[in-house]
């Protein structure tokens, strides 16, 4: 085994050191280094494969050997002849630099036509108030971003699909819901959605209502779902830029941070700074010398290709990891870095476990830890600790306005990513063809997320890949798990730091704030330091006591909210929920 790990270790480190020259620097040469290094390090793959699975390791008893085994058994994309795995390959990074190189014409300077997602597209979204460049730059950046995948994307499907059916999976779908180990993850999904969906309905139909004075009844209707374009973000995925003109108690101040950040002439490494300070004031591991000296943590301005999406490294030898951002001072980057710099917490956490076991318990584990601390670091309380935020009222209409920030970005992203998968589950089941991609995906987003698109829609879309993560081949669901389980966490950490205590109502979840809390350290070390090197009910127990993924955590953060929303609504006879679109899009 010891062998078998360090030859793994260097064929991940060899996989990764491509990747990232590739991904921070997008050229033809990098790009064709990059399928060469993981063309060759799946045939090397294959020759230990072939060894390992001649060890009886089915009838082994010792639990964690026979876990290593199963671990090891799973070949990956590596199983595809070398033909289809170039192919495979091909797609993927020909959708990946589609979507980084992307650019589209800004709406009042038709000359000015080098705008990327980020930072300008996102900037647009994050300040416009003019429906109409809304409209133009949603439009623009899904036929830039999305129809242009739409063959790549197809081929990615048919050669994915493959692979899961040489690792013994019907299709992509089983192989990624498997990464949960329980068979019944793909109802444990659905059924935490049907207890999250009231508290979601309420928040969409206070939102709509807001909107529909702002912008009128002919572009938001009463009762029908909100056009995509107007709700702050180019994905509608999160919807926190509204908060400036919708919370509930206006005359209350806003909590954000944004101002401040500038104000105090913040840069991105401060808020890497920052962040790190957070870590180890739990006692947790800080970032080591090498993550300041090789982390990308701003958008180069050499004039390069690269993939700005924040992303966090394992370069899987124990030593090297990085951070790679295009950081704008802004209050939602103040919170990615903390996202990212959890991923980074959780590699330090298990580097020590053999390399089969360093990934997450679950890939929601993995994207909850940065999100556990930054709720701690968005509470008022800890944003005036540490000066960015003035002195202000601690009333009952200040905690209702800070769980409606909250609420914007939690609350609201969790159908979003729930759909992002079903619809992916869809396509790699055949049940979703290329006949009818934009169709069923539009279906999701009108039945489970209550929008529609700005504009009508056809096949000649293909609005799903203007997501990150459907043109570069990543699992969603983990980000739906990871906020319903983040509160769970959160609920644990505030108790064992004296935060919170669930038989003291006057301690609310939504103000703990768990900073220098070294008990809350220790349990959170001792859950990640585990890795995946046991079913991660076994990793959730060592925290929370329980182990269930269950909605538990997020409603009742957001009790107070949900019940002040359900008044409002009615108090203003708002239709709760949303009838089918009327805007064409199958
Ligand atoms: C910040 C990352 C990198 Se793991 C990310 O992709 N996130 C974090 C929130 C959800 C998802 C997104 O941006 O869509
Ligand atoms: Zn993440």
């Amino acid at each position: 085994m010891r062998a078998l790990d360090d030859k793994t270790s260097k064929a991940r480190n060899r996989r990764a050191i491509a990747s990232w020259n590739y991904e921070s620097n997008i050229t033809s040469y990098n790009e064709n280094v990059n399928l060469q290094v993981a063309l060759e390090v799946a045939e090397e793959q294959k020759e230990y494969w072939k060894d390992t699975m001649s060890y009886l390791w089915h009838e082994y008893q010792d639990p964690d050997l026979k876990r290593m085994f199963e671990k090891y058994s799973k070949l990956g994309t590596a199983a595809l002849p070398e033909d289809l795995n170039e192919r495979l390959l091909q797609a993927v990074s020909n959708m990946q630099s589609n979507y980084a190189k992307a650019t589209i014409c800004d709406y009042n300077d038709k000359t000015k036509c080098d705008l990327h997602v980020e930072p300008e597209v996102t900037n647009i979204f994050a300040t416009s108030n003019n429906a109409d460049e809304l409209k133009h730059t949603w439009l623009e950046w899904h036929k830039a971003a999305g129809a242009v995948s739409r063959g790549n994307f197809t081929e990615y499907v048919a050669m994915y699909n493959e692979a899961a059916k040489l690792n013994g999976y019907d299709s992509v779908a089983e192989w990624w819901l498997g990464e949960y180990e329980e068979p019944d993850t793909e109802s444990q999904f659905s059924d935490l959605w049907a207890e999250i969906k009231p508290l979601y309905q309420q928040i969409h139909a206070y939102v709509r209502r807001l909107l529909r004075i702002k912008y009128g009844e002919d572009v938001v209707s009463a009762r029908g779902p909100i056009p995509a374009h107007l709700l702050g973000n180019i994905w509608a995925q999160t919807w926190n830029n509204l908060e400036k003109f919708s919370r509930p108690y206006p005359d209350k101040p806003e909590v954000d941070v944004t101002a401040n950040l500038l104000a105090q002439n913040y840069t991105a490494l401060q808020m890497f700074k920052v962040a790190d300070e957070f870590f180890t004031s739990l006692g947790l591991i800080p970032m080591p010398d090498l993550f300041w000296e090789r982390s990308i943590i701003e958008k180069p301005d050499d004039g390069r290709d690269l993939v700005c999406h924040a992303s966090a490294w394992d370069f899987y030898d124990g030593e090297d990891f990085r951070i790679k951002q295009c950081t704008v001072i802004t209050d939602a980057f103040f919170k990615t870095t903390h996202h990212e710099m959890g991923h980074i917490q959780y590699y330090l956490q298990y580097k020590d476990q053999p390399v089969i076991y360093r990934s997450g318990a679950n890939p929601g584990f993995h994207e909850a830890v940065g999100d556990v601390i930054a709720l701690s670091v968005a509470t008022p309380k800890h944003l005036r600790k540490m000066g960015l935020l003035q002195d202000g009222p601690d009333d009952t209409e200040s905690n209702i306005n800070q769980l409606y920030k909250m609420g914007l970005d939690k609350i609201v992203f969790l159908p979003f990513a729930y759909l992002l998968d079903l619809f992916r589950y869809g396509v790699f089941r055949g049940t979703t063809t290329n006949e009818d991609y934009n169709c069923h995906f539009w279906q999701l987003r009108d039945t489970i997320q209550g929008i529609e698109p700005p504009a009508p829609r056809s096949e000649d879309d293909f609005d799903a890949a203007a997501k990150y993560h459907v043109s570069a081949d990543v699992e969603y669901a983990r980000y739906y798990i990871s906020y319903i389980i983040q509160f769970q966490f959160h609920q644990a950490l505030c108790q064992l730091a004296g935060e919170y205590n669930s038989d003291d109502s006057s301690q609310l979840l939504s103000n703990c704030d768990i900073y220098q809390s070294l008990e809350a350290g220790q349990a959170l070390s001792n859950m990640l330091s585990l890795g995946s090197s046991k079913p991660w009910p076994d990793a959730m127990e060592v925290l929370t006591g329980t182990r269930k993924m269950d909605a538990s955590g997020v409603l009742g953060y957001f009790k107070p909210l949900h019940d002040w929303l359900k008044a409002e609504n009615e108090r203003n006879g708002e239709f709760v929920g949303w009838e089918p679109s009327t805007v064409p899009y199958c």
